[in-house]
Parts: C-alpha cells; structure tokens; sequence
C-alpha cells in the first residue's frame, strides 16, 4: 500500500458549480470514507465529470467547500499525485511519443519507479505491452494501461472516469474483480450499471446537477426517483 498516510475522509460540503447560466452541480454534499468505493451516476450532461474536476481542481467551485482528512482543502491538480490521489480519464490520455512503460512511469516517483510499472502493467494484465506505444494498441488495452498509470502510485483515492466505457463483458467482469480487489477508497462515475451496481458500497446519483438520492445499490435501484430520472431510462 501506499506510504501516504492513510485516508481519514474525503468529503464535498455544499458544491455548487455554474458556468453561466448553467448550473453544473446544485448544492452537492458527499463523504467518501476510506476503503470504500463510492459510485457517482446519472444522466448524460448530470454534473458527473465535474463533480470529479471540482475534486482535481481542474473547476472552482461557485460556492461550497472540500476537506480532506477533516480539513479544508482547495485541491490543486499538479498536488494530486503528492496527496495519493489518482484519476483515469474518461479517454485514454496516454503519451504518444512514449513507451507504454514509460506511461505508467509518468505515475510514480522514486528509484524503484520502473520496477513498479511494471508491477501495475503485470496486473492489470498488460506487461508484455511495456515497449509498445499506446497509439499502436486497441482500446481496451490502452483502458487497461490507463488503470496501471493510475494503479502504479498505490493511491489513497482512486478516481474511475467511465472505466467500462468500449469494454466487452469479460473486461468488464475483469475490471470489477480489479476495483474489489484495489482495497483503497474508490469513487467510480460510470453508465454500466451492473459494474456500478456490484462493486459500489454507496451510491451518489445526480440529476442536471442535483443529488436526487444517495444509499447502497440496494437503496439505489428501488428508489422510484433513480428509476424515473434514470435507471429506467438506462436498463
Ligand atoms: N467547462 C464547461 N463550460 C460550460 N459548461 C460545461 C463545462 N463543463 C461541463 N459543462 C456542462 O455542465 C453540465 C454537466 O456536465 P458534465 O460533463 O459534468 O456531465 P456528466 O454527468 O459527466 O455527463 P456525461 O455522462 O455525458 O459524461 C453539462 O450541461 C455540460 O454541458
């Protein structure tokens, strides 16, 4: 595991986000405690991904705050890496002009760096991929190198952009077992829901903006609100 302290508590106190006239996030509040994996869903456009860059720092809040470990904390995205915070992207950002190796390099620090890559690659089950460029593999692999780049830090919170996004049902049983397994806190935005339904311990759903329920899959995929604004829609 990390050598990051481990975390105490994440949490999102009255997040309100506007761009414009478009309210993004409408008076958010979530605690993620450690060890457990919280999904975010909704409907396209409900504030998902910038729930997320409001986490990052990559979007200021209009109003409301975040603490981390019960303090106030104004995230910075070049800290990230520091805190024991790591985030997929929704696409596959990998470097073109570098070795897969050296991608998940990118995401670790200290003299044992490529060792561990390689680790992360082993098990996400892409190693003999290391000498190859990203550019030049198919998507679900480049996810999987995305997930090592992520994985290679051992961080505190691992954030899951759409991770299931172009994934085939095996890959997508695979990746389940790998988010159980991670045993650090998780917060996972996806459409799949019978990924999302299996591993969460929570559930946060959004709709354009709001937060319209929050509870275990169980609570989740009987209430009538979900169902209406979305599950319905969705199965
Ligand atoms: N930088 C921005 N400037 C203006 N509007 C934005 C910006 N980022 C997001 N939005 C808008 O905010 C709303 C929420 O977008 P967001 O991407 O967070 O939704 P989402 O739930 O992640 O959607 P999806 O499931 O399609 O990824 C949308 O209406 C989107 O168009």
């Amino acid at each position: 595991m990390s050598t990051d302290p481990p975390l105490k508590e994440l949490a999102l106190h009255n997040i309100t986000v506007r761009f414009g006239g478009l309210t993004a996030l409408d008076d958010v509040s979530l605690r993620v405690a450690p060890g457990r994996i919280v999904g975010v869903i909704g409907p396209n456009g409900a504030g998902k991904t910038t729930l997320f860059n409001v986490i990052c720092g990559f979007v200021p809040p209009t109003s409301g705050h975040l603490t981390l470990d019960g303090q106030p904390w104004r995230p910075r995205p070049h800290q990230l890496n520091g805190l024991g915070i790591a985030r997929t992207l929704q696409g596959v950002g990998q470097f073109g002009g570098m070795s897969v190796l050296e991608n998940v390099m990118v995401g670790t620090r200290g003299r044992r760096a490529e060792a561990e890559a390689m680790a992360a690659l082993t098990r996400c089950g892409v190693d003999r991929y290391a000498g190859a460029r990203p550019g030049a593999l198919p998507y679900a692999t480049r996810k999987r190198v995305e997930l090592a780049r992520a994985l290679v830090a051992k961080p505190r919170i691992l954030m899951l952009d759409e991770p299931a996004g172009g994934l085939d049902a095996d890959e997508i049983q695979w990746l389940a077992s790998l988010i159980k397994e991670t045993g650090t806190t998780v917060l996972l935005v996806e459409h799949h829901m019978d990924l999302v339904m299996s591993v969460c311990d929570e559930i946060l759903v959004l709709d354009f903006g709001k937060p319209i329920a929050l509870g275990t899959p169980e609570e989740i995929s009987k209430n009538p609100r979900v169902t209406d604004a979305y599950l319905g829609a969705a199965a």
